[in-house]
């Protein structure tokens, strides 16, 4: 259907193009009496002149068809991207006719008295002028439609494809999330920094415009208000100096000194006026900006959270701070300009434009045959200039993310004396910064000085032929004076404008992340799950394949079955990097499986409530992470409202009590960032502590009692048996001596379940991996020897 519209449309408009470029013709010899016989008379070449012929216009239009008949052959054979990517030579052509188009009506109106004789002259004018435009309009409409079809005919084909069922967990409808994680699997970033799923999502340049404009439009009132201030500005200063010499002038001419007082009065109050506008406007513009500012930060920090654990697999921490604090602000802070800028631009364009018709339509027209080459000159310097900015700002992201990193791992830098090296890392990056900088700088000089001597010429050009007009008595000299005055108006407005232009596009640049970030719908949203099942504490993987979204191709869980009954202590051991922490993290819902599904009492952990779920089921990480609040605050970390009682009973059976006690400001002390003040040991045991608040169903320890001395660790050991008591327990532990009572041992290897058992039943199998684990702790000497590639 779209085809026979792109059809319809091209055939309409060569249609009118080419009749009335015919019709226009007929209409030369005299006023509105149509005459065919000049068709042929002007189709003869002998019969041309400059001056008077319209041929021009005949092969303007058939340019314009050859142009249009290319585009859709190109078009309809599925390149409209690559049309896309070269539509300036279009652009180019387009421009070119309607170059052509309005020189010829200068020449039209040096033969004396052939346009007002030849209306038809006008018509092939306007005509050509409006399908040079159109033809710009036209062949983006039809990459638009074509690329819509192409959007189409992929979807139909994913929808085809998406009905057939291909996987278990498609079958069983639990994972919508898990199709949806492999089509939206981020890739490796490209050359210019910018991610696949990034460019995949990049909205075309109006809708971001668009989304940038609505982020704004929260504070509509006050930029409103500004708005306002800022035109009753305006309009005070455009009145003030007539308003001056005619009081002066008055009073001069009258000699009186009552008038003068008056005159003086009024420039008073005008001018106090003026100054009480532009401070409100200031002041509402500040306002409005600045609760901009805040609102996009905080919507980006929660887009940010509300991302999956596999983008912050991807994206580094440094460079997400920076675009919440450096990127976020370049939005909101670039708006005022622009609406002084556009306003002030507005006033100056269509005040000046009108006068200048008035004093000479023919030199007005001059003022605008180079104008769409400066629009295009625009488009290419903005566009680069865009591109630039983003890569400025991602380059500024990688020098905070150095930064970021190195201070927060300064103990190894200083152990490694690896300071020269971190400063080096952090000179390259700010060099690449620089460098970036050092382009955008030589393109505005550049583009500067292109557009300075292209005004430079147009200006010389109406000098020249407005002194022609005068010379030759068809303009007043006077005229010629005030048209000069209102043409560098009009020329500082333009100016403005296209500085309003690139400043708009290097904000465009800045905010490209801004907007894919806040509008990434994270593959596992959290958000999802709504149900509140009665927790007894089984768990079951039921055919579990997964793979990290970072490394896709690695299936790290290989079709794992594994059931954990309630109430049960069940540990996992096996050789490092099979897959362990993998389960682990998948309980912990940071990953959705790839396909199968895990339950918890029967229900598709997926679908479970996150606060809910994750009050019944507590981790204690293999390093865990402690915030920068007191040993109190930590332990009551997501269970805020827990009671003093409950958090010491926690503590004491975590055996936090013990150190707390001796530490000056006790359960107030300050832990320090990341933990930074306490021991490993210490922040094992808080971090056990802040799990067991809770009383979860299901107690996650992943190597949770590695950093605690043997003491500790039995007294911690106990604790937990303790807190074993009607719960489900999983624990991984490389030390086999704290898993030997568990009531079920699985050894996973290659992401699968290869043994399980109590302890007594796998030491029966001595060709199994678990009795080969408990003799190499046994007798570490000999069974590495034996085998130095099992590393347990
Ligand atoms: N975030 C991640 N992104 C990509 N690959 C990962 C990630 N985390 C772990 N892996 C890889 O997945 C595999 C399994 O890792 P996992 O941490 O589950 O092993 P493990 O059995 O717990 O090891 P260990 O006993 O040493 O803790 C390893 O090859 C590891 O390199």
């Amino acid at each position: 259907m779209r085809v026979v519209f792109h059809v319809l449309f091209i055939f309409l408009y060569s249609l009118f193009d080419i009749f009335l470029t015919f019709f226009g013709i007929t209409l030369y010899s005299s006023k509105w009496s149509i005459n065919f016989e000049n068709i042929w008379k002007n189709l003869n070449i002998f019969n041309y002149s400059y001056w008077t012929s319209p041929l021009d216009f005949i092969i303007l239009v058939c340019f314009r068809q050859i142009v249009l008949l290319i585009t859709f052959i190109i078009v309809r054979y599925g390149k409209s991207e690559k049309l896309k990517k070269h539509i300036l030579f279009v652009d180019i052509a387009a421009v070119l006719s309607y170059m052509i188009s309005t020189i010829k009506i200068l020449a039209f109106d040096e033969t004396s008295g052939f346009l007002a004789n030849s209306p038809g002259a006008f018509i092939n004018v306007g005509s050509s002028i409006v399908f040079s435009l159109l033809l710009c309009g036209l062949v983006r409409v039809s990459i638009l439609s074509s690329q819509f079809n192409y959007q189409r005919l992929e979807e139909d084909q994913t929808e085809e494809t998406s009905t057939t069922p291909t996987s278990t967990s498609e079958v069983e409808g639990g994972s919508t999330t898990n199709s949806e994680s492999t089509d939206n699997e981020t890739e490796k970033e490209e050359d210019d920094g910018v991610s696949k799923e990034e460019k995949e999502n990049r909205l075309p340049l109006l809708k971001h415009v668009y989304l940038i404009m609505k982020i704004c439009s929260k504070q509509w009132k006050w930029f409103l208000l500004s708005y306002g201030l800022l035109l009753v500005n305006c309009a005070l200063n455009l009145i003030e100096p007539a308003l001056y010499s005619q009081m002066l002038t008055n009073a001069i001419t009258m000699k009186s000194f009552d008038i003068l007082k008056h005159a003086c009065f009024l420039l008073a109050a005008v001018q106090l006026a003026e100054a009480i506008s532009s401070t409100a406007k200031t002041t509402c513009m500040s306002y409005a900006t600045n609760k901009t500012t805040k609102q996009i930060r905080v919507n980006l920090f929660k887009a940010i959270l509300h991302q999956d654990i596999s983008f912050f697999d991807e994206n580094k921490t440094g460079q997400l701070m920076s675009r919440i604090t450096h990127d976020s602000d370049s939005i909101s802070n670039s708006l005022p300009g622009y609406i002084e800028t556009t306003t002030e631009n507005l006033i100056n364009f269509f005040g000046a434009l009108p006068i200048m018709v008035y004093y000479s339509w023919q030199l007005s027209i001059t003022a605008f045959i180079t104008f769409p080459i400066s629009l295009i000159l625009t488009k290419i310097y903005g566009l680069y200039i865009e591109k630039l900015s983003e890569k400025a700002n991602d380059a500024t992201a990688i020098s905070n993310e150095t930064v970021q990193e190195v201070l927060a791992a300064i103990r190894t830098v200083r152990s490694f004396a690896s300071e020269r090296t971190e400063y080096g890392r952090y000179t390259k990056n700010t060099d690449d910064w620089f460098k970036i900088s050092l382009k955008s700088i030589m393109a505005s000089t550049t583009f500067g000085l292109v557009w300075y001597l292209m005004w430079n010429v147009e200006d010389v050009l109406v000098y020249l032929y407005g002194g022609y007009l005068t010379i030759n008595g068809r303009m007043a000299s006077e005229n010629l004076l005030s048209y000069v005055f209102y043409h560098w108006r009009l020329h500082s407005a333009l100016n403005s404008f296209t500085n309003m232009f690139s400043d708009l596009m290097r904000t465009i640049g800045s905010s490209r992340k801004v907007i894919y970030l806040l509008n990434r719908k994270p593959v596992l949203d959290y958000e999802n799950g709504s149900e509140t099942p009665e927790v007894l504490g089984t768990i079951v993987f039921d055919g579990v394949e997964f793979a990290y979204p970072t490394r896709k191709n690695v299936e790290v869980l290989k079709n794992l079955n594994l059931t954990i009954e309630k109430g049960k202590t069940v540990a996992l051991v096996g050789p490092s990097g099979n897959g362990k922490t993998t389960i682990v993290s998948l309980i912990e819902q940071f990953y959705a499986p790839k396909s199968g599904q895990i339950l918890l009492d029967g229900t598709n952990i997926q679908n479970i409530q996150h606060e809910y779920y994750h009050s019944k089921v507590a981790l204690v990480a293999q390093e865990p992470t402690l915030f920068s609040g007191s040993i109190r605050d930590n332990i009551l970390y997501g269970y805020e409202n827990g009671s003093e009682e409950e958090m010491l009973k926690v503590a004491k059976m975590a055996n936090v009590h013990e150190f707390v006690e001796k530490l000056e400001k006790g359960y107030d002390t300050k832990c320090g960032e990341k933990g930074i003040q306490m021991s490993g040991g210490q922040k094992q045991r808080i971090a056990i502590a802040r799990a067991l608040i809770r009383n979860p169903a299901i107690l996650i320890l992943d190597e949770a009692t590695s950093a605690l001395d043997s003491e500790s660790e039995s007294l911690v050991q106990d604790a937990l048996n303790c807190c074993a008591k009607n719960r489900t327990v999983i624990i991984i532990a490389h030390r086999l001596s704290t898993v030997k009572n568990a009531d079920k041992i699985a050894v996973i290897e290659k992401g699968q379940v290869t043994e399980i058992g109590t302890h007594f039943d796998l030491m029966k199998n001595i060709d199994g991996m678990y009795y080969k684990l408990v003799s190499k702790q046994l007798e570490p000497k000999k069974e590495e020897q034996k085998n130095d590639d099992d590393i347990f």
